[in-house]
């Protein structure tokens, strides 16, 4: 007769197992304290009434699916209308660890906020309604579109300019 749990062949097989429940007590435990958005939407907006909402996505993974080449992370139509729609009501930030560029041009929205490069180079539209606060500059994105930018690390270009070229030439030099 069949015992109702497996039986371990190996020592490798029990770390295995044990390894596997530890992770799925971690992802319930986590799971509990951060329940999905979608099987919590009443919750949400009864906690939301009366309150200002702002929605903070990230990209990879979240608006896009894990693909083997991150310069294929598309993500889809639908997903981008819905971002589109859902930052006519709301502001809207993309919180990414890519640069400037890519989460931009992957979007290709704007009025949105962009905090790209882990937050040390954030984005966003001109609302002539609010004061531009300290260390914002105003440009214009790659649509020609006003744009504030808030780059709190552009103090240290010249160094990271110096330091990187120092890198490629010493690298030529090792050639
Ligand atoms: O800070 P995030 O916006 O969450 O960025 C995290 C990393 O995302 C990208 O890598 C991930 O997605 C790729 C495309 O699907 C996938 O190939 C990779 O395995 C994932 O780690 C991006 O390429 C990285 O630069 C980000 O740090």
């Amino acid at each position: 007769m069949k015992s109702s749990s497996p039986r371990h062949t190996s020592t490798r097989d029990y770390n295995h197992e044990i390894v596997s429940a530890n992770t799925d007590v971690a992802y319930r435990t986590w799971m509990a304290k951060y329940p999905s958005a979608l099987s919590s939407f009443e919750r949400i907006t009864n906690f939301a009434k009366g309150k200002r909402i702002a929605l903070f996505l990230d990209y990879d993974g979240t608006l896009s699916p894990i693909v083997d080449n991150p310069d294929f992370a598309f993500m889809s139509i639908d997903m981008r209308a819905a971002v589109a729609k859902v930052a006519k009501y709301f502001p809207t930030a993309i919180i990414s660890g890519r640069s400037h560029d890519k989460v931009y041009d992957f979007l290709g929205l704007t009025d949105l906020y962009y905090a790209r490069s882990h937050g040390m180079d954030i984005m966003g539209p001109v609302r002539e309604s609010s004061d531009d606060p300290p260390n914002c500059i105003r440009s214009t994105d790659k649509q020609g579109k006003g744009v504030k930018l808030f780059q709190i690390a552009s103090e240290f270009l010249p160094m990271i300019d110096e330091v990187f070229n120092s890198l490629v030439n010493t690298t030529k030099e090792i050639k």
